[in-house]
């Protein structure tokens, strides 16, 4: 199923650019004047072919696994509370609930590896194992589960587009998983630990050079090869983070725009787009998390983000809030009146 969607991932059409530039400046506006609402709306028409995109309704995702690594002290959080927010998230308690409710947005939740038996109805288990295990001591999961995790994803992603869903969100939660993350980054990028590690779920300034010493350690350990990125993945975890880049792989497959979350969301896009990186195309950044790292994911991926909010949830959370934004950009194209319709005097550049 994998090498299916990779080998089903088309780039994204730019040669709809020029007529979409077109539209734009026949609306009663200014050329220009809507900013970056007018570069969204293009962005999703070479994405989805169509000349009049549409993003609602919007899927949200969230994935959820436990890290072995948890086990270094690297959170300020214990493993536990993994699993007791998919029962909170089950039962529509959870700040993902409210934002998805409030964008009308289909919500999934998967368990793709938490260390535990989740309790609530509604939550997709797909669980490929309990954990992953302590990367510093061993390989986070073996290949064969890093590639059953990303299916997980791509087979969750097609449910949501089967449901109607005309934009994807992913979100994730799995305690530790800004260390996985982190750890990734530093692999797939060359870049010093100490510049990518940051306070996660609110850690002490204090324990922040006891994490980067976690990963650095487990660098020289794991020996991740850049080059190779499901090995990498594989390597460092997490079960969350491949499923999250199946996800996008399965949406970028279906020419479905993504809408990336946080720091977590983005190294997962970041592990796509090694994977296939015709899915850079299909991606629109939500917003700038409080992680120090996040800010070099998004570097590496040219990427910038419609928000800074100075979130640091997760979840989905940061897309959902700027899922109005995608909305807003459709509206202008599909609702505005031109100049020749509206018979307003166009200016020299408008026709
Ligand atoms: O999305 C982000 O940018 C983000 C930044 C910091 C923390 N989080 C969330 O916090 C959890 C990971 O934090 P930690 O300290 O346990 O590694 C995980 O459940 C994430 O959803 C998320
Ligand atoms: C309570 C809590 C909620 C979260 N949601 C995403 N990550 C989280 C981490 C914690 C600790």
């Amino acid at each position: 199923m994998l090498a299916d969607t990779l080998a089903a991932i088309a780039p994204v059409d730019d040669t709809l650019a020029a007529t979409a530039q077109t539209r734009l400046d026949n609306l009663t506006k200014p050329p220009g004047s809507l900013g970056r609402l007018e570069s969204l709306v293009q962005s999703l028409i070479c994405m989805s072919g169509d000349i009049v995109p549409r993003v609602s309704p919007p899927g949200v995702i969230v994935f959820a696994a436990d890290h072995g690594v948890a086990e270094e002290g690297v959170s300020a959080f214990p493993q536990e509370v993994t699993a007791q927010m998919v029962t909170n998230f089950a039962a529509g308690g959870a700040a993902i609930n409210v934002f998805a409710r409030q964008i009308g947005a289909r919500l999934e939740v998967v368990d793709v590896g938490v260390n535990g038996d989740v309790e609530g109805e509604g939550v997709v288990c797909d669980k490929v194992r309990r954990g992953t295990a302590n990367f510093c001591r061993e390989d986070a999961m073996s290949l064969a589960e890093a590639k059953r995790a990303i299916e997980v994803g791509i087979r969750a992603a097609g449910r949501s587009h089967d449901a109607g869903c005309r934009c994807l969100i992913v979100g994730e939660m799995g305690i530790a998983n800004t260390t996985s993350s982190s750890a990734l980054l530093a692999a797939l990028s060359g870049l010093s630990v100490s510049r990518l590690v940051g306070q996660g779920t609110g850690i002490d300034i204090s324990r922040l050079s006891h994490k980067a010493e976690v990963i650095e350690g487990a660098l020289v350990a794991r020996k991740p090869d850049p080059a190779q990125p499901l090995e990498v993945l594989a390597k460092l975890g997490g079960l969350e983070i491949a499923a999250m880049a199946g996800a996008y792989l399965g949406a970028a497959a279906r020419r479905m725009p993504i809408l990336v979350d946080g720091f977590i969301a983005t190294v997962a896009a970041l592990v796509a787009c090694r994977l296939a990186p015709a899915v850079r195309g299909y991606l629109l950044f939500a917003h700038r998390s409080c992680e120090p790292g996040h800010d070099a994911a998004l570097e590496l991926l040219e990427a910038r983000p419609l928000l800074d909010l100075q979130l640091r949830l997760g979840e989905g959370t940061g897309a959902a809030l700027a899922f109005p934004l995608l909305e807003a950009a459709c509206r202008m194209l599909s609702e505005m009146a031109t100049f020749a319709s509206a018979g307003v005097a166009s200016g020299d550049k408008a026709e």
